[in-house]
């Protein structure tokens, strides 16, 4: 699994010194994509902007204004540069100013002046470090058969999503979507045979999460969940998703519903948040979904809060 750090893997040279940024972007430039700061809040800045592909940070300790030390405790404040590796380059070469860089979570110290080898290899294993740290945190929010986020990752955007529309006062889109008569499906055809139509499924489901922050995912068993920010034409997205799967035509004999393998879903579209938090909207598309299963199934229930 690649991501974008590991096909760009960038790297931020923090320092005041005009002439040691230009060195440490010579040494390395060839295998990286250099940035470069000549202070902590254009570091800070460069970071937040850069926080998903910058890997590794080389921070200069003694700075005017903002110490190396206060740039780091404000990165690790902040949950978008709070994982980023850094290491501290510094002319004092004490024990205790060590000890203390490395105690604030520095992944390594460099002393001045720089040993361009030992830098380079320095650099390249935590480089190799941080991409392993990607690579696992990306495994982490992923479901294993249908390669969908899944349910513990859905949670945390569901509440960052939350969390967003209710200060900017924008709405907030869920679905929840489950297949119907599943039990009957695995029981003709199989569980090996059923994961396959879970896989189908999630590709289409996928199809329609077609803007950056929509997330399809996994929310369990034979159940799909879809979060939208903002509603533009989530209605219309879930009735093309239910006809997608339809058209995919599946083929399920012991189905009431009809011959082919369908979906229901229940569909929520909120945007005063002020007194729905993320479990009442789950409750509620929940409760949309029982109502489209008892209606007859292959259909949407849609709530929309005016
Ligand atoms: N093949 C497969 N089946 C799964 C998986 N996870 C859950 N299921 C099955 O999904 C089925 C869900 O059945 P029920 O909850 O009874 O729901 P249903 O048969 O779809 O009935 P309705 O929802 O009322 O239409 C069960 O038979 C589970 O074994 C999975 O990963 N793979």
């Amino acid at each position: 699994m690649t991501t974008p750090a590991d096909e760009h893997p960038t790297i931020l040279v923090v320092d005041d010194e005009r002439l040691n940024r230009a060195a440490l972007a010579e040494l390395l430039g060839q295998e990286y994509r250099v940035l470069l700061a000549k202070d902590g809040p254009s570091a800070l800045a460069h970071a937040q902007r850069e926080a998903q592909q910058l890997l590794l940070i080389l921070l200069d300790v003694s700075m005017p204004g903002m110490s190396g030390y206060e740039v780091l405790r404000a990165l690790r404040a902040d949950e978008r540069t709070a994982g980023i590796a850094v290491i501290f380059i510094t002319g004092q070469s004490d024990d205790a100013a060590e000890e203390y860089g490395l105690s604030l979570g520095a992944a390594d110290y460099v002393s001045k002046p720089v040993r361009p080898a030992i830098v380079r290899v320095r650099v390249r294993n935590q480089i190799h470090l941080a991409q392993q740290k990607r690579t696992l945190e990306r495994l982490a929010q992923i479901d294993g058969l249908t390669g969908l986020a899944n349910r513990r990752h859905f949670d945390d955007m569901l509440d960052r999503a939350h969390r967003r529309s209710r200060r900017t006062g924008s709405p907030l889109g869920l679905a929840l979507i489950d297949i119907d008569h599943f039990k009957q499906y695995n029981d003709r055809y199989g569980h090996i045979q059923g994961d396959e139509a879970l896989k189908a499924v999630a590709r289409t489901l996928q199809a329609h999460a077609r803007r950056p922050d929509d997330l399809a995912a996994r929310f369990g068993g034979e159940e799909f969940a879809l979060l939208v920010p903002g509603d533009e034409g989530l209605l219309q997205r879930m009735e093309d998703f239910r006809l997608a799967v339809l058209a995919q035509a599946i083929e399920h004999a012991d189905s009431s519903t009809g011959p082919a393998l369908t979906v229901s879903c229940g569909l929520v579209v909120a945007q005063h948040l002020e007194h729905l938090n993320t479990t009442d909207l789950l409750q509620k598309a929940d409760s949309l979904l029982y109502t489209a299963k008892s209606q007859g199934r292959n259909r949407t229930s849609v709530w929309l809060q005016s």
